[in-house]
């Protein structure tokens, strides 16, 4: 797609007064020679949900991928990403570490072919959780914690891949938040399902909010207007703009943001 001649100097982003669970600096991403992300400086407030919005190879993923440190062995990433008064883009940091902090969900339910206990018990596990009735307790609070308690209660030792395609994506919410992490990085988390499941991840994540920090990136601004406190407009492997999500949606300052969700963009 060919875009409008935009400016990448004209930004905007608002600064808010509240505590930061995760922020960027001059992140900087290259798959090879392509530099495909500039100058990352984001925040992101705790407990809130950010949107992270902007047209197909905007670099919305390969942002939010650096964020747990899926882009290791996929790209070169430099800059910092500030967590808990860490850079965990440095290499002397345990990423296995960094992601049971940072979980991600992704675009496709991508259960395990196990049981639909074992999918929230098998990560546990490996870090040495084995008390049948703490794991028990951390199945059920995990399921309640993406709304599917109810749904699988009666059967938790049956396959998760015979799951509805919205049900084995609140599954894969659920283990994530099994891990107990403080922020949840979200690639697209509804977009393959149908308007009902994805009303109950919107409700599910508007729950998780109180005890999460969450970046979702979406392609439905109805979606991000809905569910998100602030947004931040990418384009062409920059973030042009951040700003709550009402304003983002009514009066932005960035002349490209505006064309994006007013859809007279490209
Ligand atoms: N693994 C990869 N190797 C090489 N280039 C990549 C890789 N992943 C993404 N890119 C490139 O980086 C740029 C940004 O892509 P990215 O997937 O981050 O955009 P996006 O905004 O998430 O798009 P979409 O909304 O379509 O998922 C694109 O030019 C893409 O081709």
């Amino acid at each position: 797609m060919a875009f409008k001649d935009y400016d990448f100097n004209d930004t905007y982003f608002a600064s808010f007064d509240d505590e930061k669970a995760l922020v960027t600096k001059d992140l900087q991403v290259y798959y090879g020679d392509n530099h495909a992300f500039h100058d990352g400086n984001l925040s992101f407030s705790r407990n809130k949900i950010t949107a992270l919005i902007g047209a197909s190879g905007s670099g919305k993923s390969t942002y939010l991928r650096c964020l747990n440190r899926m882009n290791d062995n996929v790209a070169r990433v430099t800059g910092e990403i500030m967590y808990r008064g860490t850079n965990i883009n440095s290499d002397d940091v345990n990423v296995y570490e960094v992601r049971s902090h940072i979980g991600m969900v992704f675009q496709r339910p991508n259960p395990f072919a196990k049981s639909i206990r074992e999918n929230i018990t098998f990560a546990l596990k490996q870090h040495g959780l084995t008390d049948k009735s703490e794991l028990d307790q951390r199945v059920e609070e995990s399921l309640r914690g993406a709304s599917l308690w109810d749904e699988v209660k009666d059967r938790l030792d049956k396959s998760a891949l015979s799951l509805s395609g919205g049900q084995a994506q609140r599954l894969c919410i659920a283990r994530s938040i099994a891990m107990k992490p403080d922020i949840l990085l979200m690639d697209e988390p509804a977009s393959a399902l149908d308007p009902i499941s994805t009303k109950n991840i919107e409700n599910t994540l508007n729950q998780l909010k109180k005890e999460y920090t969450i970046i979702i990136v979406t392609h439905n601004m109805q979606q991000a207007s809905r569910i998100s406190d602030y947004t931040s407009f990418f384009h062409l492997g920059h973030a042009l703009e951040f700003d709550r999500t009402e304003r983002i949606f009514t009066n932005p300052h960035v002349k490209a943001t505006e064309d994006y969700i007013s859809g007279n963009f490209g």
